[in-house]
């Protein structure tokens, strides 16, 4: 008999809740004080007052950038943004009637085809490709959502920071400052979220000494879920078909009679609150003062209320984000991959400090199929 095959069933810890599979050394999430530090720091007060450029820094090395190193890391990006004709070539093919999570999925995937050292994953070679990625994301998803507006790709603009290129190349100018800054806070706050369920894909796929366009691909996948990542799009269509304030109440609780869940709210670790919520709604909140669209910001304050009397279930970060880049002016469908502009830094930490004390992550299951039965030989 095999350690598989005990006499006692063993406790199933279905969906993996509750079960600590590692350390980590990149963040931490503390449900009970509904707080998130990054290499330390409250992540809060890392939105109010560092650019995402620094946060990247932070993630991938530990600390946050001397002013030299700083110049050094943005030089670096910048010289990266540009996409190559040919997966410009690659990215035209692409029906447009996809989803814009797979144009990215297929995007990242396609650069590992082209990098010569696509396997090699010393943690210089990892750094350089996680460099490349963090750096060519905004051109890729702002070039997709511009193709889907019939509109032609803009260049990246290597005299703007990585916020404000990021809106040049959608809109083709620089917003108000107010919208830059709220966007960069969006871009700090998503970065990493310790072993959530699309980092965890990343990690799995880079324990069996997989490559780590293979690792980001397979994150993207499972961020693209509307159990995930996919929420901040979903909340926006909810609110949207929700219209006005005043239906928010019998939407909810039609929602709630029907047994489905009520996207933007409820987290698998967080049980009184998402730590980023806070920061992120006054961030939704500038944006409205300055755009007056006050009524995304009433069915906001409506649901919230509302799901809190019924069910006592608070927002998520997603929640707040998706009215937030919907009044930015990106397309619903965009959300998610501007999710994975922000997510690659944590996910490739992620990669990096998996390589660097790799365990196979292979759990067990309890089988529940048919006994063991004789194979019928007429068969
Ligand atoms: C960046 C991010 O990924 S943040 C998460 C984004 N995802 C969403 O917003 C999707 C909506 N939320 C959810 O589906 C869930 O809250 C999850 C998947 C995020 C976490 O869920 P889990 O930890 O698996 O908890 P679970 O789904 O078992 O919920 C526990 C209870 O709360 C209820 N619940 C949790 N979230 C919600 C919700 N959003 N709407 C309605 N009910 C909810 C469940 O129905 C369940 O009730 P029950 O015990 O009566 O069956
Ligand atoms: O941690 C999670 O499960 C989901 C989440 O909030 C994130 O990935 O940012």
């Amino acid at each position: 008999m095999t350690a598989t095959e005990t006499i006692d069933p063993p406790t199933i810890h279905k969906g993996l809740a509750g079960v600590v599979v590692d350390t980590t050394a990149i963040s931490k999430v503390v449900a009970e004080t509904n707080s998130l530090t990054y290499r330390g720091y409250p992540v809060q007060d890392l939105a109010q007052r560092c650019s995402f450029e620094q946060v990247a820094h932070l993630l991938w090395h530990g600390e946050l950038p001397t002013a030299g190193e700083l110049d050094s890391f943005s030089e670096r990006e910048r010289a990266n943004r540009r996409i190559d004709r040919s997966t410009q070539a690659v990215l035209q093919r692409i029906p447009e009637t996809c989803h814009p999570m797979d144009v990215v999925r297929t995007a990242i995937s396609y650069l590992g085809t082209e990098d010569p050292e696509e396997d090699l994953s010393t943690p210089q070679a990892n750094y350089e490709k996680s460099l490349r990625m963090f750096a060519v994301l905004p051109t890729l998803v702002a070039a997709d959502m511009r193709r889907r507006r019939d509109l032609d790709p803009i260049a990246p603009h290597l005299g703007l920071g990585y916020a404000e290129n990021f809106l040049y190349m959608c809109f083709g100018e620089v917003p108000d400052p107010v919208i830059v800054r709220a966007f960069e806070k969006s871009m700090v706050l998503y970065a990493e979220h310790s072993f959530n369920a699309s980092t965890f894909a990343a990690r799995v796929v880079t324990s069996t000494r997989s490559d780590i366009y293979s690792a980001v691909t397979a994150a993207i996948g499972a961020l693209k879920g509307s159990l995930h990542g996919g929420a901040n799009e979903a909340v926006m269509y909810d609110m949207i078909e929700i219209d006005r304030p005043e239906r928010a109440r019998d939407w909810l609780n039609a929602k709630l009679d029907a047994k489905e869940k009520v996207m933007g709210f409820g987290h698998r670790v967080y049980r009184s609150g998402d730590s980023r919520v806070p920061t992120m709604k006054q961030a939704m909140i500038e944006v409205t003062e300055l755009t007056g669209e006050s009524r995304w910001c009433e069915i906001y304050s409506e649901l919230e209320a509302a799901m809190e009397e019924r069910t006592g279930i608070k927002p998520n970060l997603d929640f707040p984000t998706g009215p937030a880049y919907h009044m930015m002016g990106f397309d619903i469908a965009s959300f998610t991959p501007i999710f994975v502009m922000s997510r690659i830094t944590g996910w490739t930490a992620h990669i990096m400090e998996q390589v660097a004390a790799n365990a196979l992550i292979r759990p067990l299951s309890q089988y529940s199929g048919p006994p063991q039965r004789v194979l019928d030989p007429v068969l």
